[in-house]
């Protein structure tokens, strides 16, 4: 065994299974209180742990997990070359090197009250706790060719729901005609009916899908609106005032059950036909679904083609008419612009973030817009930014995981590729 070998249990990899090794390079690997961080740290925990609060609760863990007292290596100092020979792993060779990370990564002096600093001083605008709405098990599903099991579906939101995350969209009452992934609403619903520590809304495009979600046990809905007319026909096939009128209705009778509703408003920055939108579309529509009473009106960019300065503008003028609180922001990730998109958007004022495990995702009737923005690496860049988010990494991780490996695919986030990659190569270390 090599002196690196033992403070991490390397020699242990090869008999744990993926799932245990996410884990434990994950949030087992948070960064020790300050008490701790004069007698040196993990090479690795500078890249993940981050200012959570899951950290914090996971502190024992770690303890238990890890014999940090044991660690005498300062990863800034020198370390960088020997983690790397005999290894291509790219984590590892720059998980800590302070030409590549600001000084807080690696810094065994940092801690949540100097990020949050930084924060304050160079994001600012940026809140100290964001609300995280998992869309996977309806955005990041639909789209599947493939009838995913009923079971594989539950068993996802059980995982997401005992992640921390405090809203795991469920499924959608739709056509099953025009959505034959979601034809198994129902049963999801009755077989998720005792599940409360996370609120499950399900979609719902007019008042027979809303009267099937309340029969089912829902507790909350989704009406869903677009500012392109174009998209609203191919996606619900009736106008935006057409589906405006619908909705009315929706939250009309919702309203009598005291269920809340969520609205979406999609295509916010362009449409696979019509092309770029006009901000002020979107505003009307975001308005007209504030003003029927959804609590929350979330900014679909559906075929992710906005950028932070597209993003900026159109935000502008929805929170001309819509308050920020009110507004949450869901991005493809298509261009690859979505984790600056959330950015701005947190310091513009937003709070309430879209996104999907394992980056799964796209809009059967958005031809080439790619899955949601990954929740692992929204989690992972809010942590960094000091933000709450309630959320356990680890857990998450091992529910993208399971997802993946159910769907026979490699994950779409980044954070989880690069977690993988990490405990693969150190294991051959
Ligand atoms: C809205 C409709 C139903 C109109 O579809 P339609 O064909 O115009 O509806 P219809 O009223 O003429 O009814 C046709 C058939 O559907 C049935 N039907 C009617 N309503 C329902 C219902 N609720 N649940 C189950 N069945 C329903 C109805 O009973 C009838 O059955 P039939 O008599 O032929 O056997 C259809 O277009 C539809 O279901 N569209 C949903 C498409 C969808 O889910 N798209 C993905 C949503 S993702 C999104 O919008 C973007 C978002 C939110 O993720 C944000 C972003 O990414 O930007």
């Amino acid at each position: 065994m090599s002196s690196l070998e033992e403070p991490l249990g390397f020699d242990k990899l090869p008999s744990m299974n993926t799932i245990e090794r996410i884990k434990r390079f994950s949030s087992g690997a948070c960064r020790p209180r300050s008490d701790d961080m004069g007698m040196g740290h993990c090479w690795i925990e500078g890249r993940i742990c981050s200012s959570s609060n899951s950290c914090e609760e996971d502190y024992e863990y770690t303890r238990e997990t890890f014999p940090w007292k044991r660690h005498t290596r300062d990863p800034c100092q020198g370390n960088r070359r020997t983690m790397n020979s005999g290894s291509k792993n790219m984590v590892s060779g720059s998980s800590c090197d302070s030409r590549y990370f600001p000084d807080h990564q690696c810094s065994s002096k940092s801690n949540d009250k100097d990020i949050r600093g930084i924060t304050n001083k160079f994001l600012k605008g940026i809140p100290k706790f964001v609300k995280i709405v998992e869309v996977g098990p309806r955005d990041g599903l639909q789209n599947e060719k493939n009838i995913v099991p009923t079971d594989v579906k539950v068993e996802l939101i059980h995982r997401l729901v005992s992640s921390g995350l405090p809203v795991v969209e469920a499924t959608s009452f739709v056509s099953p005609k025009w959505v034959p992934q979601l034809a198994d609403a129902r049963d999801v619903m009755e077989a998720v009916h005792g599940l409360e520590a996370s609120r499950l809304p399900v979609l719902t495009p007019n008042l027979k899908g809303f009267e099937a979600a309340v029969a089912a046990g829902a507790k909350e809905v989704a009406v869903f609106a677009s500012a392109s007319e174009s998209f609203s026909k191919s996606n619900i096939n009736c106008s935006i005032e057409e589906s405006l009128a619908r909705y009315r209705a929706v939250t009309h009778a919702a309203k009598e059950l005291s269920i809340p509703v969520r609205g979406y408003v999609s295509c916010v920055i362009g449409c696979p036909e019509e092309g770029s939108i006009h901000p002020s579309k979107v505003a009307y529509v975001a308005k007209e679904l504030h003003d029927m009473g959804c609590f929350e009106i979330s900014l679909g960019d559906t075929i992710g083609v906005g950028t932070p300065g597209t993003v900026a503008l159109m935000l502008e003028a929805v929170m001309a008419v819509v308050p920020v609180e009110k507004l949450a922001i869901h991005f493809h990730d298509t261009f690859g612009q979505s984790l600056p998109n959330i950015l701005v958007s947190l310091q513009m004022g937003i709070s309430v973030v879209d996104s999907s495990v394992a980056g799964l995702g796209g809009c059967p009737y958005a031809k080439g817009a790619s899955g949601n923005v990954a929740t692992e690496d929204v989690v992972y860049m809010l942590h960094g930014l000091g933000v709450r988010t309630n959320v356990d990494l680890a857990k998450l991780l091992s529910a993208g995981d399971f997802i993946c490996k159910q769907l026979g695919r490699p994950s779409g986030s980044k954070t989880a590729v690069a977690l993988s990659r990490v405990t693969a190569d150190a294991s051959k270390i």
